[in-house]
């Protein structure tokens, strides 16, 4: 996948298809939508472009500073990669680029720069300056600026429409599995591993405390996991707690740390990505560190079943 960003000097030749959106999640919805683009594409002898901004448009134009973001610029890079869209489009958003109106944002960039021939865009998306484009200001634009436009109809589950927000939700509640069904695959977090307490090894379990590389990135309740851990070479099965060790800590820093099986090597510094596969329990203050002990192998028993299961 070619990667531009609004400050690459390009003009396209080839006409191209182009979407448009935050994509966060980049769940089944977003999934139809681009897989509408790569057919289209092919259809019309064009290029498929995917124009995304960054950094997320709420969290620059939110009065709340909170907003939590699922999937990262690097995330969605892989993501989209691996989708077969051909050029992804980077928009670095700022308030000065909010205050294009949709004209101008067609004109100057999908127009200008991405030689833009047809527009495919989700059922509800909003374009340009307060968001005041639709769909019929969009064809409307198109009969103008010489480009088509098609829409695609929203991915339901149940006859619920998928959503970014709705998997924020499910993640927050412990919803786990749904969060994973909507986006079609296990959500994850990508970081660093850094040094903690040195008490994991103490206990018999050493853990990886994994320092986010995104600190706007959404994350699960608190509560301990069934992963699956991607290091350099090698892919790993795990348990994460994700929590405040009220057992040990009166601190109220959030931790994710794993725990990882069949594995016993310094990997401090090294970069790693958890995908979070089953919710198994809530956080426990425990009154002494046997119980916990006791009870870490118990997840780490209940790990191994569930891994085996989905994985064999
Ligand atoms: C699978 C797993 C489950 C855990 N569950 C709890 C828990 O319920 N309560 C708690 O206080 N700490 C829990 N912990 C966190 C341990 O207390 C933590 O790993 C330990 O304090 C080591 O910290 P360190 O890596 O900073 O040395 C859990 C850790 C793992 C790996
Ligand atoms: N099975 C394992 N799972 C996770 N980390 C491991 C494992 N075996 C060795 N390690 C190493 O040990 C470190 C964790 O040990 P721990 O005593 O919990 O220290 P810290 O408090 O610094 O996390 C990890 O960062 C990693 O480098």
């Amino acid at each position: 996948m070619n990667i531009f960003t609004d400050r690459s000097e390009i003009k396209f030749e080839k006409k191209s298809v182009v979407t448009v959106g935050s994509f966060d999640g980049l769940h089944r919805g977003h999934i139809k939508i681009i897989k509408e683009l790569i057919s289209t594409a092919k259809k019309n002898n064009g290029t498929s472009v995917l124009v995304t901004f960054d950094p997320h448009p709420r969290s620059v134009l939110s009065k709340y500073s909170e907003v939590s973001i699922l999937t990262s610029l690097d995330e969605k890079k892989m993501i989209l990669d691996k989708l077969d869209v051909e050029n992804l489009y980077v928009i670095h958003f700022t308030r000065e680029f909010s205050q294009l109106s949709s004209e101008e944002f067609i004109q100057n960039f999908l127009i200008e720069k991405l030689n833009a021939s047809h527009i495919v865009i989700g059922h509800d998306h909003k374009f340009g300056k307060d968001r005041l484009g639709d769909e019929n200001k969009l064809r409307e634009l198109g009969l103008k600026l010489g480009f088509t436009v098609s829409s695609v109809q929203p991915e339901c589950i149940d006859d619920e429409i998928i959503s970014s927000t709705k998997i924020r939700r499910f993640l927050i509640n412990g919803e786990l599995d749904k969060a994973n069904l909507y986006l079609d695959r296990y959500y994850s977090i990508c970081g660093i591993v850094v040094k903690g307490a040195q008490r994991g090894r103490t206990l018999g379990f050493p853990t990886a405390n994994v320092q986010i590389d995104d600190v706007k990135k959404a994350f699960p309740k608190v509560g301990v996991y069934v992963t699956r851990c991607f290091l350099k070479d090698e892919v790993k099965f795990g348990v994460m707690n994700i929590g405040y060790r009220p057992t040990f800590e009166n601190k109220q820093e959030l931790v994710p740390e794993v725990y990882i099986l069949d594995f016993n090597r310094d990997i401090y510094g090294e970069k790693i990505r958890v995908d979070f596969i089953k919710r198994l329990r809530d956080e426990i203050k425990f009154n002494s560190k046997d119980e916990l002990i006791n009870q870490i192998e118990k997840d780490k028993r209940e790990a191994e079943k569930i891994a085996s299961q989905i994985f064999n």
